[in-house]
């Protein structure tokens, strides 16, 4: 029947072939169609361990199997046996059929067979289809597959699989999918090359879509000398809401060239976390420690009700993983069920002023530049705040906040509507530095219109230089510190008059957020004795299979496993009663 030598990415892929036999025939006569040939999946050319076809229809019948992929090319034939006589056997006439791996041609000619009595010959159409699996689409079809003969039934402790299921498991798939762990290659997560940049996907400025604000009440508000709604009231809709006229909102998109496709219990101690210290070389899981330690705040820290609007206010130097941080983090929340928004002032920046500012602009001393910067975060915190009074749980307010006077500018303006926690992302690893500017260099719209990209780098590093003469670490409020969390050389979470569930909740994300994807490998357990009685459930021993099986994995775990140093392994007991 079928071939396979393949690999994509390291992985073995696996030939699924699919034959059909259409023959009107063989159901009068009692025949049934087998096949079998030269991988051991279909007998090795031994006739009494062909695969039996299953009788789709009335006159069609299907095998399909998957071949593993250390054979070059497969052999089959067809052949008939009487039902219930499987001594007997009439192969089909003709030349072997061969399937050849990634060849597009496959032996569809009628299978002949001929009788030595008055019965003649007997010819039926074939059809045969194959396709290219990777471990995954095939794990996901024989789940299908599996769930399609065993329909699951609710409420029952086990479920006993039916004897022919069980055979044929036996006879075409389970045997033909000896998973070899010593050769199981790991697969490679995709790391997201070419993704979009994170802060393109960020929260649209729609105080800016808005209106053609005039800088001085923008600035008057920023002083905290005009109420911060004064421009947000301008065009509302009947609903309160901003409603962003179209001319204006399309012209600043087109102009700034943002968005172009091209881019795609309360303390007030400082708890530091050396008693649950993060340490990606200790051999504590770290996971294990986060969990204490977030469970231990959050225990203590039902906040009031008021508390409820949380803005998380990101701290740091460029290059240092704010956005990266914050949008995992809005994903996180999401994902538990809080309306989260991320927020990020370089959007805003980019709307307000374009792309294609220079080091200059964020000198320290460009009193411009700091008011021009200013301004653009008191908008996006005018939106942020704007939204949560409309219903929004959790804003994530991403820039720099490098210096205490913006962070009390933020303070002042949430007064009364939101808590605050600063996230402070702090990393001093030469070689993460370097690599993470670059990336930034390669992705952000800042740059996109740099084509030589060292002069992007170099203008990068300048910028950077200028936010390092004046920044200033977070010492107030409170606040949560990453600090070294990338660089495989121990990394530190301190937190300071953090109270809540969900800011609890944060930390916990937080200890255990990795920087690098990485592949989850789940298992069940070998087969059990009770298995092997077609049996799902209950507590028996394992059988020799499942021995084997647990011997393979205990040696895959400390052979493969051992060598990766953020590997963990977890054991989930799950009791469906
Ligand atoms: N905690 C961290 N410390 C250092 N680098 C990080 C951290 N988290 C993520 N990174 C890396 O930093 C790169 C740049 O991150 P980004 O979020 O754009 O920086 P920022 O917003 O601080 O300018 C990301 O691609 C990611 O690989
Ligand atoms: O105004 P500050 O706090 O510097 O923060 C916003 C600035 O952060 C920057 C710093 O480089 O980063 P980013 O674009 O990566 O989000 C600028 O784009 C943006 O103008």
């Amino acid at each position: 029947m079928a071939t396979a030598a393949v690999s994509s990415g390291g992985i073995s892929d696996q030939l699924f072939v699919s034959i059909k036999l259409e023959c009107p025939r063989l159901d009068e006569l009692g025949l049934v169609p087998h096949v079998f040939g030269s991988h051991p999946v279909a007998g090795s050319w031994d006739s009494s361990k062909a695969l039996p076809m299953e009788q789709e229809e009335a006159a069609v019948w299907g095998l399909s199997c998957v071949v593993p992929s250390h054979h070059e090319t497969l052999d089959f034939k067809f052949l008939l046996k009487p039902k219930g006589n499987s001594s007997q056997c009439i192969v089909e006439e003709g030349p072997d059929r061969s399937l050849v791996c990634g060849s597009s041609e496959v032996e569809t000619r009628n299978a002949l067979f001929k009788f030595d009595d008055e019965l003649g010959a007997v010819e039926c159409k074939v059809f045969v289809e194959t396709e290219i699996l990777s471990p995954f689409d095939l794990a996901a079809s024989w789940k299908a597959h599996q769930e399609h003969l065993q329909p699951r039934v609710r409420g029952a402790h086990d479920v006993s699989m039916n004897a022919e299921s069980e055979s044929r498991a036996k006879n075409g798939f389970a045997s033909g999918l000896e998973l070899d762990l010593e050769k199981y290659v790991v697969p490679t997560p995709n790391m997201g090359s070419g993704v979009v940049y994170a802060a393109n996907l960020t929260e649209n400025p729609r105080s800016l879509l808005t209106t053609g604000i005039s800088s001085n009440i923008l600035h008057n508000s920023i002083k905290g000398d005009a109420s911060p709604n004064l421009y947000a009231s301008a065009n509302k809709g009947a609903d309160g809401r901003h409603v962003p006229p179209q001319e204006e909102q399309r012209a600043i998109f087109v102009d700034r060239g943002v968005g172009s496709p091209k881019f795609a219990r309360p303390t007030n101690e400082t708890i530091s976390m050396s008693n649950a210290k993060f340490d990606s070389e200790a051999k504590d899981m770290p996971a294990a420690e986060g969990a204490v330690a977030a469970a231990a705040v959050a225990d203590q820290m039902y906040g009031p009700k008021e508390d409820r609007k949380l803005a998380i206010v990101l701290v740091g130097l460029p290059a240092r993983g704010k956005t990266f941080t914050a949008a995992k983090l809005t994903r996180y929340l999401r994902w538990l069920g809080h309306e989260t928004k991320h927020f990020n002032v370089g959007k805003y920046r980019r709307l307000k002023h374009g792309i294609n500012q220079t080091a200059d602009f964020f000198r320290g001393d460009n009193k411009e530049g700091v008011e021009a910067r200013n301004e653009v975060a008191a908008l996006a915190m005018e939106d942020m705040l704007s939204w949560m009074q409309e219903g929004g749980q959790v804003g994530i307010f991403d820039a720099t906040n490098s210096t205490r006077s913006r962070r009390n500018m933020l303070m002042k303006m949430a007064e009364g509507k939101c808590k605050i926690i600063f996230l402070e992302t702090i990393c001093n690893d030469k070689d993460v530095l370097e690599r993470n500017m670059r990336l930034k260099v390669q992705q952000s719209p800042d740059y996109a219109e740099q084509t030589d990209f060292e002069a992007g780098v170099r203008d990068f590093k300048e910028r950077l230089a200028y936010y390092e003469k004046v920044y200033e670490p977070v010492e107030e409020g409170s606040y949560v510190k990453m600090i070294d969390m990338v660089s495989g050389s121990g990394g530190q979470l301190q937190i300071n008059d953090i109270s809540g569930y969900l800011p609890g909740r944060i930390v916990f994300f937080l200890v255990n957020c990795h920087l690098t994807p990485r592949p989850i490998l789940l298992t069940r357990h070998g087969e059990s004795l009770d298995n092997v009685r077609g049996r799902i459930g209950g507590d028996s021993s394992l059988s020799e299979t499942g021995l084997l099986y647990s011997r393979k994995l205990a040696s895959f775990i400390e052979k493969r496993l051992a060598t990766e140093r953020t590997a963990s392994v977890s054991m989930h007991f799950f009791n469906c009663n």
